[in-house]
């Protein structure tokens, strides 16, 4: 049995990225960088206008201009503006050698070709050649998740690609004699299958890649066979159930017998206690017990910051705090418990409601669940407005 710290510690070390590959830019949704993006020429790559309106020099200012041409985007003035003239432009035109500012059709008086332009100018209107980035500028850093902006970053340098971590490949085997499937009538002595569907809901979430969800029975030798069967083909091999003392409780056994490294089996905490970490070669086999309430916990725990890791990002719980906006209590903690709550914010303080709670077995209070607060050890008892460690879950 190690404590949480420790398994945070085994895991942390466990953790490294699997592998790069060069992924196109329309598919880099939720993919981890894995390169430094530096910009290779100035951005923008021209002074361009802000608005729409003129071209001019100030020492003509305030003064009667010449308009001499137009400059729109993508269809730039040639020529160079010369004492007293002025160009029509359009806002993201290339500004003409020459002009120092561009001022707003609104504030000018036109008739004809001449506009009358007062002084003096409050704004350049002109985002000039290079302001945003540099050659060399470093704009963005490996071990980011790519969303909408980084993307859109990298569509303005003109990459068509960028090198990513490789998707980490997961497979999930249930095993359960107990478990139904949804949609069939429920025989007596049976559930239906819980993990499945909310562990596939957390890693569709992920961006990882769902390599299949299988059920076993619950027989060492069935046991044995899926793990072999999916430990070549996947990063990480998660297992539901059969992990306690009891007589179905085959995992270790199955594990032993092909030889895996296991390092550790049971934490220090509830819900969660039988969790398991071992591994062969690459790949690693995670252990959690069957009660949804504890894989529910261990997956935000232990198993997301792990697969975020082995992804390219770094391997961090990210805890908050939080006030109890209620008294909590329960009998002395025999270990380190992380208790469903609600979380709200009011008034720039964070609110950790307490939900009632029997145990790791029970579900309808996974689907309130916001978050798990740390409660140590030995306590029983909880006051409200107490400051507490928390990790939301979202
Ligand atoms: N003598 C002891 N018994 C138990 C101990 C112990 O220390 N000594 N630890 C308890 C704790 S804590 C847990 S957690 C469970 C761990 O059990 P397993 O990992 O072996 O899981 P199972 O026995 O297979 O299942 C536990 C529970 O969860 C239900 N289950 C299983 N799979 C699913 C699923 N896919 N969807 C929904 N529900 C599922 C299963 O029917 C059981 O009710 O052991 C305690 N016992
Ligand atoms: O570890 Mo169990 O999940 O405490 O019920």
């Amino acid at each position: 049995m190690v404590t949480a710290e420790e398994a945070w510690r085994i895991l942390g070390s466990l953790a490294k990225p699997i592998g790069t590959e060069q992924a196109p830019l329309g598919s880099l949704s939720g993919r981890v960088l894995a390169e430094e993006v530096r910009a290779e020429s100035p951005f923008p790559p021209f002074s361009r206008a802000l608005v729409d309106g003129y071209a001019v020099r100030a020492e003509d200012l305030p003064g009667l201009l010449v308009v001499c041409g137009s400059s729109e985007a993508g269809r730039p003035f040639s020529g160079t503006l010369l004492p007293k003239q002025a160009v029509r432009i359009l806002t993201g035109a290339v500004v003409p050698e020459g002009a120092t500012h561009v001022v707003r059709q609104e504030e000018v008086e036109r008739s004809d070709e001449r506009i009358r332009v007062g002084s003096p100018l409050e704004s350049l209107n002109i985002q000039t050649r290079g302001e945003d980035a540099k050659p060399g500028d470093l704009l963005l850093t490996p071990g980011i998740r790519l969303g909408a902006g980084p993307i859109g970053l990298l569509a303005s340098l003109g990459k068509s690609e960028a090198l990513v971590f490789r998707r980490l490949r997961l497979a999930h085997l249930l095993s359960g004699d107990e478990l139904a499937p949804a949609g069939e009538s429920l025989p007596a002595g049976k559930i239906y299958d819980v993990n499945g569907p909310m562990m596939a809901a957390l890693w569709d979430r992920g961006g990882w890649e769902r390599m299949g969800q299988r059920w076993i029975r619950d027989l060492r030798v069935e046991m044995e066979r899926a793990i072999e069967e999916w430990m070549p083909k996947a990063d990480v091999l998660v297992l539901s159930g059969g992990l306690g003392p009891g007589e179905a409780d085959l995992v270790s056994e199955a594990l032993a017998a092909l030889g895996c490294a296991v390092h550790f089996h049971g934490v220090e905490i509830r819900p969660g206690k039988p969790f398991l970490c071992a591994s062969q070669g690459q790949t690693l086999v995670l252990g959690l017990p069957g009660n949804p309430g504890a894989h529910l916990a261990l997956f935000w725990l232990f198993v997301k910051p792990l697969l975020d890791a082995l992804s390219g990002m770094p391997f961090a719980v990210p805890w908050q705090t939080g006030r109890l906006s209620g008294d909590l209590s329960s009998g002395p903690l025999p270990r380190e418990t992380f208790w469903p709550v609600t979380v709200a914010s009011e008034e720039g303080s964070i609110w950790l409601h307490p939900l009632p709670w029997t145990g790791s077995a029970s579900v309808p209070v996974l689907a309130r669940t916001q978050g798990f607060a740390r409660l140590p050890k030995g306590r029983g008892r909880f006051a409200a407005k107490e400051l507490l460690a928390f990790l939301p879950i979202a």
